[in-house]
């Protein structure tokens, strides 16, 4: 088992990571604190909940917890208020308390959703992040929980950090070939922030982590959960440096809102995204390589590199001005500057965005 810190004073947290990490769940929730006197919610998604709940809920009662659960459809429609309030109502059903928990089981969705309903019931309870794919290494640390409005992502929701990060690898054997390549455009992402050998390490292996290699992903979700871990503990809110964790998001999210939070997975609508932070970078002055480099790991891990013809950029530009980093009239972004290294930029034009947008969808002719 591998473990990090996220260090937050008062608010810290380890993150386990490794195999058979629910069958030791009960255990490891006592040592979190957590207490048997009050009812926890384990939510789950109807994918996730056929193959690890019937187990943990076994595992957590063996332990002593009173444990219940609710199940929500798979997928990020699901990352609602509508969903939020079936929460809710299931917490009360069962008598959550003050001292209760909510444990999220599943990916981001059911990650960022369990997060705001815990960050809201009673005005904030305890939350532990059980995360189930790749992607989530990334989703479960760092306390931003959220759920969807249909004209912007993760618009409604809180900074709540879980009191535990229980990774079991073993529930990663079990995901479809979509959500591997999702997954590791953040893993990626992670890299081409502060890490260029990191980068260079993704390109080679990328093979061994489409064909879910252990020794490999280990590896890989232990660097990208470093990584985020570091950003967060010296900035949880994002007062500053944390924007570097949304390279790629600017546009990524304006094309999840567009596509109806349907079309585009998270880590693919990141993956263009990034492609066309790469473009803004070298257009600003960083090397080719940086287009070339970002373009490679991308592709390599199997992710969409372009954008499909049929995306409005009316409908995309109209997206973007949603987002949490457009302020003041000003349109925040991250640039990179070279791989492994960002900057923030708050002096990029409109029009320069709309052209990138445009070039996205011949990408396969650029530079
Ligand atoms: N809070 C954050 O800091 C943060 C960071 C990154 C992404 N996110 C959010 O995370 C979400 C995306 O997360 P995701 O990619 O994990 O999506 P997801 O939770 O929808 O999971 C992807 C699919 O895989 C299925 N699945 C999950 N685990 C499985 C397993 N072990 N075996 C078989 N199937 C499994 C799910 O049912 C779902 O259909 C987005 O909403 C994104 O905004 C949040
Ligand atoms: O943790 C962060 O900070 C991130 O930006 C991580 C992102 O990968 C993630 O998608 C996050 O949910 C985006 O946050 P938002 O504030 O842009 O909604
Ligand atoms: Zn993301």
């Amino acid at each position: 088992m591998r473990e990090l810190m996220v260090n937050l004073g008062e608010r810290s947290y380890p993150i386990r990571i490794g195999s058979g990490l629910l069958a030791r769940a009960g255990e490891q929730l006592l040592q979190a604190g957590l207490s048997v006197k009050s009812p926890l919610l384990v939510v789950s998604d109807d994918a996730v909940a056929p193959l690890y709940l019937d187990g943990l809920l076994e595992q957590l009662r063996s332990s002593g917890f009173r444990a219940a659960s609710c199940i929500v459809p798979a997928g990020e429609p699901s990352k609602s208020l509508a969903r939020f309030e079936e929460i809710m109502t299931k917490a009360l059903e069962h008598g959550l308390d003050r001292k209760s928990a909510i444990v999220a089981l599943g990916g981001g969705v059911v990650g960022d959703l369990a997060g705001y309903a815990a960050a809201s019931y009673m005005r904030g309870i305890r939350f532990v992040q059980m995360p189930t794919t790749i992607l989530a290494h990334d989703s479960s640390v760092g306390g931003k929980v959220a759920v969807n409005h249909p004209m912007a992502k993760n618009i409604i929701g809180a900074f709540h950090q879980p009191s535990l990060v229980l990774y079991d690898l073993d529930t990663l054997k079990t995901l479809p070939r979509r959500e591997v390549s999702s997954g590791l455009a953040e893993v990626v992402k992670h890299g081409l922030i502060r890490d260029a050998t990191f980068v260079d390490w993704c390109i080679d292996n990328a093979e061994r982590l489409l064909a879910l290699d252990a020794e490999a992903l280990g590896y890989a979700l232990y660097k990208g959960c470093a990584v985020k871990a570091d950003i967060v503990s010296s900035d949880e809110t994002e007062q500053g440096v944390r924007a570097i964790l949304n390279l790629g998001h600017t546009i990524g999210h304006a094309l999840e809102a567009v596509a109806g939070y349907n079309e585009l997975h998270h880590g693919e609508a990141i993956s263009i995204g990034m492609i066309g932070s790469a473009m803004l970078g070298v257009q600003l002055g960083a090397p080719q390589e940086v287009y070339l480099r970002t373009r490679e790991a991308l592709g390599k891990a199997g992710l969409p590199v372009s954008l499909p013809e049929h995306f409005d950029t009316d409908r995309i530009m109209e997206a973007m001005m949603h987002d949490k980093k457009f302020g003041e009239g000003k349109m925040v972004f991250i640039v990179p500057t070279a791989i492994g290294e960002v900057e923030i930029r708050q002096d990029i034009r409109q029009q320069w965005v709309r052209d990138i947008v445009e070039r996205l969808k011949r990408e396969a002719s650029w530079p």
